[in-house]
């Protein structure tokens, strides 16, 4: 295994998007927050959101929940309330992100909705807690990966852990994400939508700094598990050849093998060879 601490890490350089702004009814700050999300998209692939509108105690009871669960002296508790409560409106946040995100592709607000039908989208998530570990350096406490869906919603209750492969191939430092803002992460089945346009970046969770334990929520995103997703056509022309095959999401989280839905990313399976 390759040095962890590598030379290239550049601490934080990631760009925050103000939720709010991008439905401003000021056209002008909305036509420059959707400028700012189209340079977030294309030369990122990630984003800080804030402005979100999703309060506080929201994310300090999914905390308490998934400390409550892995803790063994605690019993079985009311954590799904709070959980519900997160999922739901987090779901809604998503979608009113793949309005604006469909506008800095160039189409209506209800493109991505459409395209991946999201009224039964298929969201998956995963609950992280990563205990103290600084005496392991360089452990790895997520392997690099992307992950399926079209976007990434991660948040999390201490700063620190999480790296991000930037477009220049350096490891940026997720440390300066502001507290209760969302970290944004475009995901595989974006990248196939729209042909390699807007890309889904690799990423991955070192645990050597960790003095305190660190809990974090990833929720994948996705469309409905029968949606059929490839190339749309908009994004394909005689330079732009189609690069992944299409696929339904079910087939795609299918895609690594055996018969069972996992979630893990499967994009080099689809990705058709240059000719
Ligand atoms: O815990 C994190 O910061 C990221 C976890 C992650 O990438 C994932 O669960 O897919
Ligand atoms: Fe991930």
């Amino acid at each position: 295994m390759g040095s962890l601490a590598s030379d290239h890490n550049e601490d934080d350089q990631v760009p925050t998007i103000d939720y709010l702004m991008l439905f401003s009814p000021d056209p002008h700050q909305r036509s420059k927050a959707l400028d700012h999300l189209t340079h977030a998209c294309l030369d990122f692939g990630f984003f800080y959101l804030v402005n979100h509108g999703i309060p506080d105690d929201v994310f300090e009871s999914v905390f308490k929940g998934i400390s409550d669960f892995f803790d063994p002296t605690e019993v079985e508790d009311r954590r799904h309330e709070g959980m519900d409560d997160y999922f739901n409106r987090m779901r809604e946040v998503v979608r009113g992100l793949g309005k604006a995100v469909s506008k800095t592709l160039g189409f209506e607000e209800c493109y991505i909705d459409k395209a991946f039908n999201l009224e039964s989208g298929f969201d998956v998530s995963a609950m992280n807690l990563y205990p103290p570990n600084f005496e392991s350096k360089g452990a790895v406490g997520v392997p690099d990966h992307t992950d399926p869906g079209f976007f990434v919603s991660l948040i999390q209750d201490i700063n620190g852990g999480l790296q991000i492969l930037s477009h220049t191939g350096s490891w940026i430092n997720v440390v300066n994400m502001p507290p209760n803002a969302i970290f944004i992460n475009l995901g595989d089945h974006l990248e196939i939508l729209t042909n390699g346009k807007y890309k889904s970046h690799v990423h991955r969770v070192v645990v050597d700094n960790n003095k305190v334990k660190r809990i974090s929520v990833a929720t994948l995103h996705g469309p409905s598990l029968d949606t059929m997703v490839k190339p749309a056509p908009e994004f394909v022309d005689d330079s732009h050849p189609p690069a992944y095959r299409g696929a339904t999401y079910k087939q795609s989280l299918e895609a690594n093998g055996g018969d069972e839905i996992d979630v893990q990313s499967s994009i080099d399976q689809l990705r058709l060879q240059a000719l």
